[in-house]
């Protein structure tokens, strides 16, 4: 079935700077994000992943160019709207976690939903912020570790409670930005098969920025980034896994994304 163009962003442009020290971080930049997707961007340090991330999530401005959600455009949105927006629409899973160490692991989780600015009453508010965090809880599997603290925790279970805090307000879009950076490898593993449940049974789009080629074998398309512009895609459509590994890393390659071949 066709899906809905959910992110559609139109030559979008970012600079930093004036005159002699401006740098293009993003070079005319176009291409769209179906709703339920699950998409990566990948490309060399600098290439303007970040700023591409940073710009659809609304933290900051492009200086040309369009990003329409849903056909409305972010740009024609004042700062209210924004946080308005934001705080409906996106969730939040970074390297680093941002979790609030004075707060259980229940609390940060709790913590968007309590931040919005809800329409319904005090009491519905409280039943339903209880329920949500339960459900999500056992689906990541964090239940066990709800009434500790992120010091407590280990860096895997810090990064799905961040997960979980990150879909508690059942945003249409999780933006992920170096999701498994700060991980080991099973923690990584595990935290991909989060995501993949986040795309798949709770039906949020996804757009996340990696380096690691394991974590871009969970994308069902891949945008290559070279010096602010996109440079190639990359669907996996049929292809087994280790055939859309040797595919990306072949990519990487060519675009000199990464020094794994270096000796
Ligand atoms: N606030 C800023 N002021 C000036 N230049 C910036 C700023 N933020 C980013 N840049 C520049 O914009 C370009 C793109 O940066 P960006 O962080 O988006 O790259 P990236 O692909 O995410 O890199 P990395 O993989 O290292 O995180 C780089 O040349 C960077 O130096």
């Amino acid at each position: 079935m066709a899906r809905n163009h959910f992110i559609e962003v139109k030559n979008l442009v970012k600079n930093y700077g004036t005159g002699n020290i401006k740098v293009t971080a993003v070079d005319n930049v176009s291409f769209y994000v179906d709703k339920g997707a699950f998409i990566g961007i990948m490309g060399a340090s600098g290439s303007g992943k970040t700023t591409i991330l940073n710009i659809l999530s609304t933290i900051d401005r492009m200086s040309g160019g369009q990003v329409l959600y849903d056909m409305a455009d972010i740009s024609q949105m004042t700062e209210e709207e924004l946080s308005d927006f934001r705080q409906e629409n996106l969730g939040f899973v970074f390297q680093d976690y941002n979790l609030l160490d004075t707060l259980s692991i229940e609390e940060n989780i709790m913590l968007p939903m309590a931040l919005c600015r809800h329409k319904t009453s005090k009491a519905r508010l409280k039943e339903e912020i209880e329920s949500r965090v339960k459900s999500i809880s056992e689906t990541l599997h964090i239940c066990d570790i709800l009434s500790k603290f992120p010091y407590e925790v280990s860096g895997g279970q810090k990064q799905r409670a961040a997960c979980a805090r990150a879909l508690v307000n059942n945003p249409k879009l999780i933006l992920a930005d170096e999701p498994t950076g700060a991980l080991d490898s099973n923690s990584s593993a595990m935290l991909l098969h989060t995501l993949q449940i986040m795309n798949r049974e709770l039906g949020a789009t996804i757009l996340m920025v990696t380096h690691d080629v394991f974590s871009a074998c969970y994308c069902e398309k891949i945008l290559f980034l070279n010096d602010g512009k996109i440079c190639s895609e990359l669907e996996r459509e049929n292809m087994d896994k280790k055939e859309y590994l040797n595919r990306i890393l072949d990519m990487q390659f060519k675009i000199g994304g990464d020094d794994i071949y270096a000796e």
